[in-house]
């Protein structure tokens, strides 16, 4: 039997309601009649903000609460950043849909500059993110890198207080939340490569809930699901996890799938770049072969493995 209400987990920030009430209008308008209603909650990922995701735990963090929800009957789906989704989902659990991508770039976002090139020298810039610090590091080694997290309005906030004199946020999250006249210029690839996922929007929902399932698989786009596929397999042949930085853009054009992944070191700004092609029925082989060709060339002495 088909449910006729579909209730949503959704974290609290502007950002996360945003995208769960993007899918309620989508699920809305693709399934008349269907009741769709927001289950606001709260992570432990949103409490503990005076610490770098990496040190607690993890972009896992985001999630459990929402898990925990749908697993008690308290809500039947979870909307998600993709970035934000390890590349190993719990067991039960599994990603129906995936909504068409956004922009997948970075944002350079400054009060008194326009680009990274017109930063002075020892400017300060905020990111709590090791990807967008090893990038930074690498292309200005002179730069202050400051820890920054919390939800957008908080980092933009931040900025204009004058903590930083420049901070890096997805283009993506700016768009959704009407801050697109922030964005002063774009990071954007093959120079700079995004989190893999980024800017995707996941549905996450029980494995066992055919009904739920089917009424979910209708919002999928079948070309986003390809390309962050290849990201994420890349990610998880480098061991997923989100305390060391790795970048992933994969594009689908008429040849196929063109992958190209990064894996830098922080600390020192060094980056291993690599790139290859593949028809787009072989995004998960693609993924894997790009994550070997970084380890050759040394991926695992940064990647700890
Ligand atoms: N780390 C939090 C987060 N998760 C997803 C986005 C942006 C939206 C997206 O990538 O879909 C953001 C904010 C940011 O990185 O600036």
């Amino acid at each position: 039997m088909n449910p006729s209400t579909l209730r949503i987990a959704t974290r609290k920030s502007a950002l996360a309601l945003w995208q769960a009430e993007h899918v309620a209008a989508r699920l809305r308008v693709t399934h008349p009649g269907l009741a769709v209603e927001l289950v606001p909650l709260s992570t432990r990922g949103d409490e503990i903000l005076d610490q770098p995701l990496a040190t607690i735990g993890g972009k896992g963090l985001f999630l459990k609460e929402l898990e925990v929800a749908m697993l008690e009957g308290r809500a039947d789906l979870a909307v998600h950043s993709l970035k934000d989704v390890p590349a190993q989902l719990e067991p039960g659990f599994v990603l129906p849909a995936m909504l068409p991508r956004a922009d997948a770039a970075d944002a350079f976002v400054s009060n008194h500059y326009a680009d990274l090139a017109a930063l002075p020298h020892g400017a300060r810039v905020g990111t709590s993110s090791l990807r967008r610090q090893a990038q930074l590091r690498a292309l200005r080694p002179d730069l202050v890198l400051l820890d920054l997290r919390g939800n957008v309005g908080t980092r933009l906030a931040k900025l204009d207080a004058g903590a930083y004199d420049a901070i890096v946020l997805a283009c993506a999250g700016l768009e959704r939340l009407d801050l697109a006249a922030r964005i002063r210029s774009r990071l954007a690839a093959p120079d700079w490569l995004p989190a893999p996922g980024q800017a995707a929007i996941a549905i996450e929902a029980r494995a066992d809930q055919p009904g739920v399932l089917a009424l979910l698989a209708a919002l999928d786009d079948a070309d986003t699901r390809l390309t962050v596929s290849a990201e994420r397999a890349m990610n998880q042949a480098l061991g997923g996890s989100c305390t060391v930085p790795v970048g992933a853009w994969c594009m689908l054009g008429e040849h196929g799938l063109h992958l190209c992944g990064m894996v830098g070191d922080a600390a020192s700004g060094r980056l291993l770049h690599a790139e290859a092609s593949a028809p787009s029925d072989q995004a998960i082989a693609l993924g894997r072969k790009v994550a070997a060709a970084l380890l050759a060339q040394g991926a695992g002495e940064l990647l700890g493995l």
